[in-house]
């Protein structure tokens, strides 16, 4: 048992106020937290009995019907005070000495859960703000290859990421522009800070604002509350802006003074916030020929390439397709659970003779589909030919078949599907090797009845 003093020393201390009654009502203890939230004084409370001053309140009705009662509330009889109480009748060898009860007062329980709801929203825009955030995922030990070509890539952008300028990646599809970004900010000052990544051509034009700079609640039909944008997302990281080479030109105008002020507001709202952010920008488009035909801002163009980074095709590197394969099969062998040792000397020339339209991207994908069904350890010529179908025209015409052209043209593309993948991304491959619009691309699926999951 805790002695008596103890006892009362807590009932002193604690926040909640206490009051006690004997079997008949009357008063026999409040605490001061009692007379703290009532105003009413201990010796005026305790001449009172329950049933008189209050007969409908917690307390007189956990006397009265012998039953606990919870989350009342009302006003403290003889008070203002409104409280939410909950009443117990003591009881003690079944029988009844009084009843107690303990309240809050209700600006106080509203005080907390204005703090609950305030917290639980930091808490939710945190998650969202964490759920956003990535970290770089590769380094230059994932870039593989050591043709001179590749090489003076990875030595210029090892020298850039050591500063904070900003880096243009230019090269066709597939040519490892977002590994290179990612290796870039690895390396640099910054790599503890966020990675953030954005593919400007991914988004459609009236969201694409909104999703750079984030916008205030209200700004527009449905922005319910507050978002945070991915130059926020990236503040004193890095911001990879990918496909930047689509983006509209009033975006550019938008992103041009953000790059040049370091500063930027959200749409919908009138403050300016300073931003510390590097920039890594990538297309496989032409800039230079956008700037000539108006599509893209010379001044944006001068002030993304301070440090400009050309990858090669894989076309112009095959020295490095011995290590490529290898590093593939290793990767491939452990996500496959197969033990294939490597390729033959036809097929590694098979592939030197390609002309990979779709670069490293497209060689994961010709050897992971070959890998998933392949029974022996070594990968043949035989192997590749399904796979390469695209890049050996001599064959397909050696076989003297004659079909009707757009019989040819469906085969193509389902093909050229099967190779690059039936989802949006692949699509877009399969449309790039094809030289035709994506739109292009849907059309003739359509217009051929090809089969693909996405259609
Ligand atoms: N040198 C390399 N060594 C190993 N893997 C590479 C190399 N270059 C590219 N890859 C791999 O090829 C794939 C495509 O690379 P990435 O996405 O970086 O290309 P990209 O140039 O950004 O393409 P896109 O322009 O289509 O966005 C990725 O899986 C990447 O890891």
């Amino acid at each position: 048992m805790l002695p008596l003093i103890m006892i009362s020393a807590i009932l002193d201390s604690v926040q909640e106020a206490i009051e006690v009654t004997d079997p008949q009502g009357n008063i026999i203890y409040v605490n001061p937290a009692f007379c703290r939230i009532t105003g009413i004084p201990f010796e005026v409370r305790t001449k009172e009995n329950i049933y008189n001053i209050s007969p409908d309140g917690a307390l007189a009705l956990a006397l009265r019907t012998g039953k606990p009662v919870s989350g009342y509330r009302t006003k403290v009889g003889g008070s203002n005070a409104e409280v939410i109480s909950n009443a117990v009748p003591i009881i003690v060898n079944q029988e009844t000495l009084g009843a107690v009860v303990i309240f809050q007062h209700i600006t106080d329980i509203i005080k907390l859960t204005d703090e609950l709801k305030r917290s639980t929203s930091i808490i939710r825009d945190l998650s969202t703000k964490f759920g956003q955030v990535t970290e770089s995922k590769y380094t230059f030990n994932h870039v593989i290859g050591s043709s001179p070509a590749l090489k003076d890539c990875i030595k210029i952008a090892t020298m850039a990421a050591k500063s904070c300028s900003t880096v243009l990646l230019l090269g066709e599809s597939g040519t490892g522009k977002e590994l290179f970004a990612h290796a870039i900010h690895h390396a640099s000052p910054r790599r503890e800070k966020p990675f953030i990544a954005i593919n400007c051509a991914a988004i459609p034009d009236a969201l694409l604002e909104s999703e750079l700079f984030g916008y205030v609640r209200g700004a527009f039909t449905g922005a319910m509350k507050d978002k945070i944008g991915k130059f926020e997302l990236a503040h004193s990281g890095t911001l990879f802006l990918d496909e930047i080479g689509d983006m509209n030109l009033l975006l550019q105008a938008k992103l041009l003074r953000v790059l040049q002020e370091r500063e930027f507001e959200r749409v919908g709202d009138t403050r300016t916030n300073p931003i510390d952010v590097r920039i890594i920008a990538a297309t496989n488009r032409n800039l230079k020929h956008l700037v000539r035909e108006g599509k893209f801002r010379e001044d944006l163009y001068y002030r993304l390439n301070v440090v400009e980074i050309v990858l090669p095709p894989l076309r112009e590197r095959t020295s490095d397709l011995v290590e490529l394969t290898n590093y593939l099969i290793t990767k491939l062998n452990r996500k496959l659970g197969k033990k294939v040792t490597g390729l033959t000397k036809e097929s590694l020339n098979a592939l030197r003779s390609y002309n990979w339209p779709g670069n490293i991207r497209e060689l994961e994908n010709v050897m992971e589909r070959i890998m998933v069904s392949l029974e022996a350890q070594e990968l043949t010529y035989k192997d590749l030919v399904p796979h390469l179908g695209i890049c050996l025209p001599v064959q397909d015409s050696n076989r003297g078949e004659i079909m009707a052209l757009d019989h040819l043209e469906k085969q193509m593309i389902e093909r050229t599907l099967k190779i690059c993948g039936h989802t949006v991304a692949g699509k877009k491959q399969a449309a790039f090797l094809l030289n035709i619009s994506l739109a292009t691309l849907y059309n003739k699926i359509k217009k051929y009845h090809i089969l693909t999951s996405n259609n």
